[in-house]
């Protein structure tokens, strides 16, 4: 796991936009893993900005989406659909037939995990985006979540829906679960980066540098993959300070 240092929330989303763009323009059909919250948004503004000014192409590029609430439709403003649409695809050439996200109002859900995790399988992710719950969690995977899971149904944290909250009017309009890609989903992408910023997060990064890699962490599965670069700002590093020196730092 190799830890890149950065100042603050803007020189994460410029380190992860370059090398996304970087990626794109080596691989013009590359599949990209993306996820949603407010770490990644950032990014997606330097993505858009970059495509406008240099044409960087998406005509080619395919999108998996980590995860989805589970009774939202696409057009609820607080699906990830919807937000991948507003913060990403609407701005970018991407084809809307290349990208994908959970359905979370399918009539099986089982069927639909089953169908998702085949066809990002099938697709093979070259990239994948991710940032890190309070508690650890990736994806929607919570913690306790087998290292060996697939694409599932689970129902969310109290911490969790407390800390997406802010997205909806009441906390009574959170959704209780979500479908979302497993941890062995996710570590068989090629290469993970892992955004992490702001003071919240502290606590979550000290604990991926120095637990055990656990399932009651879910985010410690991320030392079992080879190729996992972190981006983390000086507020997530906050309580870090004693361990630089034994930080693989960029
Ligand atoms: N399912 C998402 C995760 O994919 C995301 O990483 C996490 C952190 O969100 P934020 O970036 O807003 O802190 O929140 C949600 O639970």
């Amino acid at each position: 796991m190799k830890i890149v240092a950065v100042k603050n929330y803007d020189e994460m989303s410029e380190y992860a936009a370059h090398l996304l763009i970087k990626q794109i323009t080596q691989k013009p059909s590359t599949v990209l893993g993306l996820a949603t919250g407010s770490t990644p948004t950032g990014t997606y503004e330097r993505l858009i900005q970059d495509h406008k000014d240099n044409q960087t192409s998406y005509e080619q590029v395919r999108t998996v989406n980590l995860d989805e609430y589970v009774g939202l439709s696409p057009d609820d403003p607080n699906s990830y659909r919807y937000f991948m649409e507003k913060n990403l695809f609407k701005h970018i050439n991407v084809r809307p037939e290349n990208t994908y996200i959970p359905n979370g109002k399918a009539e099986s859900l089982e069927q639909e995990c089953t169908d998702y995790e085949k066809l990002v399988q099938e697709l093979g992710v070259d990239v994948q985006i991710l940032g890190i719950g309070v508690n650890g969690h990736i994806g929607f995977n919570e913690p306790g979540t087998s290292f060996q899971s697939k694409t599932h149904i689970v129902k969310l944290a109290e911490s969790t829906r407390q800390a997406n909250a802010r997205f909806f009017d009441s906390m009574d309009e959170v959704p209780t679960s979500a479908i979302t890609m497993g941890i062995e989903s996710i570590l068989k992408s090629k290469e993970i980066v892992l955004l992490v910023s702001g003071k919240n997060k502290a606590g979550a990064m000290k604990q991926l540098v120095t637990r055990e890699i656990d399932e009651s962490f879910p985010a410690s599965a991320l030392h079992q993959h080879p190729n996992v670069t972190v981006i983390a700002d000086s507020d997530a590093l906050a309580e870090c300070k004693d361990l630089k020196g034994s930080l693989q730092m960029v």
